[in-house]
């Protein structure tokens, strides 16, 4: 028989080939396979001869040979002429004591063997669709290897152009092969890497071991078409991490089952890094590198996703903003402006826990989200360690430079409603903590977006107001103890609100300063009171009448302030020792250097200085020494005490005891009785104000009150 490929050969698969000179054995097997469903044709022939000039034209489906025949051995059909078992299964047949023949047959490349007996032959039948089976499996294979090894052939081609490495998986003896190139990409020579899956394996990053495991399993078991996995393999060379491509391809049997798989190898180093860059920096900030807004929204949204699954569940976010900032800015430059937003954001980063997340929103604007916190007074406790840990002295580019930052809190918990809605709370509790001054924390209350927005429409009604001179001033006189006569007055402003009627300074005194809109108030009370105070002076013949009036610690900010006191003083031609300004003792506290300044210009100017409030903020007394204060005015917390409770009563006689050593004038506030009245005179305070000698009045009560000379 000649080759396939040479000889045009027709296939039978209906027919089977039997070899046998013996025509009983012929006729037995002949008979079983009568029955047989596939109805199959039995060709027998008694020699090698014929059978070879048969193999010659047809290509049976099976041919069944017995070893002893008349011009030779079965087995000699195997070893001549490439074979006949390369193109369709050869079963022999040996008689009893022969098996070893039946073993060198199977070695020649029969598929099986029979010893012969009636049951065997009876029983060709079942061995042949035995033997059917399994050559259709191999032919199966063989075709599958032959396609393989094109396409590898193709595929080797191609991977030396693209610089890949090569890996071939043998399932049934699990071994691999890995190209030279490969073992050169992960850093080993030649023979250096080991024949095993797990000798790859154990170069893959811990972290990405399951994905790969998983992407193999998933596409041997046929539930991806192809694999593919990124992951992290270990460089022998540099220990150094690098990222790799591993795609490969299943071989499998006709039943699906994979025997080999075989793929390559690409380092994906470099475009994975640009990758991760890209990413990173799409949610990064670029100076300081702590996540931006997007991924502080993403970390949030799953702390809420988790608040929404388990019950105790509690987390926080703070949003925190530096006071005064654009001074470092404006004042040192943009470099050290950004110095400081970067060690802020260190410090910031050291003073969380490792599952905290910190981002800069932009500006010197920050976010924290306090992941899993046991108590609401916790994430207050954390804001306030942040608060100190960034008001510590920063040295940068060599200079001293200090910040605070005030912090805004909203507790997150199942109740929550979006990751937004959470930074507004916590945008708004800042704005409520900035409000109280420099340094604060505040944690947001339901309550705060309506005093927002009542806010809002106070802010604009004030400038309506401002514009519209709807602000007036009442006065309060002050009352010599000494002569029970009206010595000056306190200008107190009113808002007169075409609407809710006459309006205190407690409702909207705070929001003017937070407004920046108190310079333009307290120039305009400034002013009416001094116009007062003249026409009083001059109408009424009372030259040495006194006006006393506040200023407010934001007027500060004005650096002319005392250059505009002292020619309104002119304008009227006022004495300046009729002009008294009323600070609180906070205000000199906290703007120590600002204070000073223009305190000492006011003294210079002859104008008095009268501490508000005293006894109730810091309570220092060293700065009397250091600060031209004329008056002390004592607080009516205090006054209001004197009569009924002994303590008030100490501290009122110590006050007015130290004013004296100092040489110090003093004013009792709030006196509302005759008891507390007669208990000053009795500790000879000089000056008194209060309801019980009259409430702030209008321009023309006062005046009435002023002509009526009234004595205490
Ligand atoms: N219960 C009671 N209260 C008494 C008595 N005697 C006086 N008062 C009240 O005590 C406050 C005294 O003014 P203050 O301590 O400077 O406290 C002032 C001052 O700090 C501020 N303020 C008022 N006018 C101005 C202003 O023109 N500029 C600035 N910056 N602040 C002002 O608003 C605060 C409150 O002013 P008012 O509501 O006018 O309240 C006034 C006055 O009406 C008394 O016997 N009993």
């Amino acid at each position: 028989m000649s080759t396939p490929s040479t000889q045009v050969v027709s296939a039978d698969a209906k027919t089977i080939l039997l070899i046998e000179d013996d025509e009983a054995h012929a006729l037995l097997i002949r008979r079983a396979f009568e029955s047989h469903p596939e109805g199959y044709v039995i060709d027998v022939v008694r020699t090698l001869r014929e059978a070879r000039d048969t193999l010659e034209h047809h290509v049976p489906a099976l041919v069944i040979a017995d070893y002893r025949l008349p011009d030779g051995e079965g087995v000699e059909l195997l070893q001549v002429q490439s074979n006949t078992a390369s193109v369709c299964p050869v079963v022999i047949m040996t008689g009893h004591g022969d098996e070893h023949l039946a073993v060198e047959s199977m070695r020649a490349g029969a598929i099986d063997y029979i010893v012969k007996s009636d049951a065997t032959m009876g029983g060709m039948p079942r061995t042949a669709d035995r033997v059917l089976r399994e050559w259709h499996h191999i032919e199966q294979r063989r075709k599958a290897e032959q396609a393989l090894a094109l396409s590898e052939e193709r595929y080797a081609l191609a991977a030396k152009a693209v610089n890949d490495g090569l890996w071939d998986w043998n399932l049934e003896t699990n071994t691999v092969y890995y190209s030279p190139r490969l073992k050169a990409m992960l850093g080993f020579a030649e023979g250096d890497l080991d024949d095993t899956l797990d000798a790859a394996f154990g170069l893959v990053h811990e972290g990405d071991v399951g994905l790969l495991r998983a992407a193999i399993d998933s596409h041997l078991s046929g539930g991806t078409p192809h694999l593919e996995c990124e992951c992290r393999m270990l460089n022998n060379n540099d220990s150094d991490f690098r990222w790799m491509m591993i795609r490969g391809l299943a071989v499998r049997y006709s039943d699906g089952v994979a025997y080999r798989m075989a793929g390559s190898l690409t380092d994906i180093h470099e475009r994975k890094r640009a990758e991760q860059q890209l990413h990173h920096d799409a949610l990064h900030d670029v100076l300081t590198g702590l996540p931006n807004r997007a991924l502080f929204m993403d970390r949030l949204s799953r702390c809420l996703e988790r608040a929404r699954r388990c019950d105790n569940y509690l987390f926080a976010v703070l949003f925190l903003d530096l006071d005064r900032f654009k001074v470092v800015n404006d004042s040192l430059g943009h470099t050290v402006g950004d110095e400081l937003l970067k060690s802020v954001a260190d410090r910031l980063l050291d003073s969380l826990r490792d599952g905290d997340t910190v981002c800069r929103f932009g500006g010197d604007e920050f976010g924290v989200v306090l992941d899993g916190i046991d108590r609401e007074d916790e994430a207050m406790q954390i804001a306030k360690r942040i608060a100190q840990r960034v008001e510590q002295t920063y040295r940068l580019s060599g200079d001293e430079v200090f910040t605070t930052a005030s912090i805004g809190i909203a507790l997150g918990s199942n109740d929550a409603d979006s990751a937004e809605s959470l930074i507004h709370n916590a945008d708004t509790a800042m704005f409520r903590a900035k409000a109280h001054g420099r340094g604060y924390v505040e944690l947001f209350k339901g309550t705060m977006h309506m005093d927002a927005l009542q806010q809002l429409h106070l802010e604009n009604d004030l400038r309506r107001a401002l514009a519209h001179e709807e602000l007036t001033v009442f006065y309060q006189p002050i009352v010599s103890l000494e002569s029970g006569r009206i010595e000056g007055f306190e200008a107190l402003v009113r808002w007169q609100h075409p609407e809710k009627g006459l309006v205190l300074p407690c409702e909207f005194i705070p929001l003017v300063e937070e407004t920046g809109l108190i310079n333009a108030m307290g120039r305009y009370v400034l002013k009416l009171a001094c116009a007062q105070l003249r026409e009083w002076q001059h109408r009424l013949l009372l030259p040495d009448l006194t006006i006393s009036v506040n200023i407010s610690a934001k007027q500060f900010v004005e650096s002319d302030l005392a250059d505009q006191i002292k020619k309104m003083l002119h304008e009227y031609a006022l004495k300046p020792a009729c002009l008294k300004l009323e600070i609180t003792e906070n205000l000199i506290m906290e703007n120590t250097e600002d204070a000073s300044q223009f305190v000492e210009a006011l003294y210079e100017h002859g104008i008095g200085l009268a501490m508000d409030d005293f006894g109730t903020g810091y309570s220092s007394l060293s700065y009397l020494h250091s600060i031209p204060v004329d008056t002390l005015k004592i607080d009516r917390s205090f006054v209001s005490q004197m009569d009924t409770d002994s303590n008030g009563f100490e501290i009122v006689r110590t006050i007015i005891a130290l004013a004296r050593t100092l040489k110090i004038n003093v004013t009792a506030e709030g006196v509302e009785s005759i008891d507390q009245l007669t208990l000053l005179r009795a500790l000879q305070c000089p000056m008194a104000q209060g309801f019980y000698f009259s409430k702030p009045l209008d321009v023309a009560s006062a005046e009435a009150l002023l002509i009526s000379r009234p004595s205490w």
